[in-house]
């Protein structure tokens, strides 16, 4: 059979707990299945492969990322392995789905989808939110000119892991902090309200434990008309609060011209949208898009809302199905705007502000 026919067959990097939320969702989406699974340790990869019913073990995560019996690998190691195992599988002509962030610094992602361009291999940072139905409606929503022209977006993205160990990756000295956590899932919305838009200042300020980033607030102001005699204000804005010390709402709002979009909590794992239209000051009609998540037969996950990672299976399995090399949910250059906001936002707040 084709790869048109079959189920797409996964390889899982890792044994950890975003891979076990995966390969659950992997069991609940259509034409995908869990096939393989290496581990550091391969007794940890044979308990995992028990435990979710994966037929295959692998010695390592080289042996993985080589076999031809996987159609892509899902690499859900802690961050500072992303760089490295995501090379040697674009080497290995094996497609690849790395969980965020892509890398450390914008600098490596770059060098990660030359690669990727280069060898003519499928990558996708997995950036599993553009691929909620939700998202697609907020795109339309945004391209109808219901809202008018985006003036800015603002929301927060906090859980509370102040009290978790050093040892926790969130505390990890080489690849913990918030922004490389949960950053991205507010600074992508920037390259959907501002399409064509260049980032044009960064501004960060924040707080550090155990030599990472705990708290931070961070503007991002783009630059959206190239005509500089413009009177009228075309440059948009995007202004958001990350923290490890507290659960905050996870609210994202997107106030345009003529009203305003939120995305309601948690929108990460978004499930409705409220289209507030503009009817004069202080008065609006609202318009409520729900898209419910499909139905769990599990209850039980690592993270909440891991259910949704049937979005992002889907996806891929139709971008691998068409020959594509990027998914069109979430780009390569989507990908490298996000890591460049990060990286500048990290500069700033690791000197102190700027
Ligand atoms: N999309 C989403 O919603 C989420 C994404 N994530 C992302 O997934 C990735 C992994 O997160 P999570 O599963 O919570 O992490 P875990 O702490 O569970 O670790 C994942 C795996 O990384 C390897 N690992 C862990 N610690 C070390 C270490 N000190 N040195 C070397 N390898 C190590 C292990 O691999 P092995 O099993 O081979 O030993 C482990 O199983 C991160 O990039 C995170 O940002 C995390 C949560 C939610
Ligand atoms: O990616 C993420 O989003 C959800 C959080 O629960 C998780 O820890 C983080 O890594």
């Amino acid at each position: 059979l084709s790869i048109a026919k079959k189920p797409i067959r996964w390889g899982i990097v890792s044994a950890g707990r975003i891979s076990a939320d995966y390969v659950q969702a992997i069991s609940l989406a259509e034409g995908a299945e869990a096939t393989a699974v290496a581990a550091r340790s391969p007794t940890a990869a044979a308990k995992f492969a028990s435990q979710y019913k994966i037929p295959n073990v692998y010695n390592s995560y080289a042996d993985l990322i080589h076999s031809s019996e996987v159609d892509v690998v899902y690499i859900g190691t802690i961050a500072d392995q992303h760089v490295e195992l995501t090379r040697d599988a674009i080497l290995a002509g094996t497609p690849v789905v790395v969980e965020k962030p892509m890398a450390l610094c914008a600098q490596d992602a770059e060098m990660l989808i030359h690669l990727a361009r280069e060898k003519d291999v499928f990558l996708m940072e997995g950036m599993w939110t553009r691929c909620f139905p939700a998202m697609k409606k907020l795109r339309q929503i945004l391209a109808s000119d219901e809202i008018g022209r985006i003036i800015y977006i603002q929301g927060d993205f906090g859980y509370n892991m102040i009290n978790n160990p050093p040892d926790d990756r969130i505390w990890l000295p080489t690849s913990g902090g918030i922004t490389l956590d949960v950053g991205m899932y507010i600074a992508q919305f920037g390259r959907i309200a501002f399409p064509g838009g260049k980032v044009k200042h960064v501004h960060a300020s924040g707080t550090m434990k155990n030599g990472v980033d705990c708290s931070v607030m961070a503007t991002v102001t783009y630059e959206c008309s190239e005509n500089e005699s413009d009177f009228v204000d075309q440059d948009g804005m995007m202004q958001f609060v990350l923290t490890g010390a507290a659960n905050t709402e996870e609210r994202l709002v997107l106030q345009g011209t003529k009203g305003r979009v939120i995305v309601d909590s948690p929108f990460h794992t978004p499930q409705r949208l409220r289209v507030l239209r503009d009817l004069g000051r202080g008065e609006t009609s609202e318009t409520v898009h729900n898209f419910p998540p499909p139905e769990d037969p599990y209850g039980k996950w690592n993270n909440p809302g891991s259910i949704g990672f049937v979005h992002q299976i889907h996806e891929v399995g139709n971008a691998l199905r068409d020959g594509k090399k990027q998914c069109d949910c979430f780009t390569w250059d989507d990908s490298l705007e996000v890591a460049q906001i990060l990286d500048e936002v990290l500069v700033q707040v690791r000197t102190g502000g700027r």
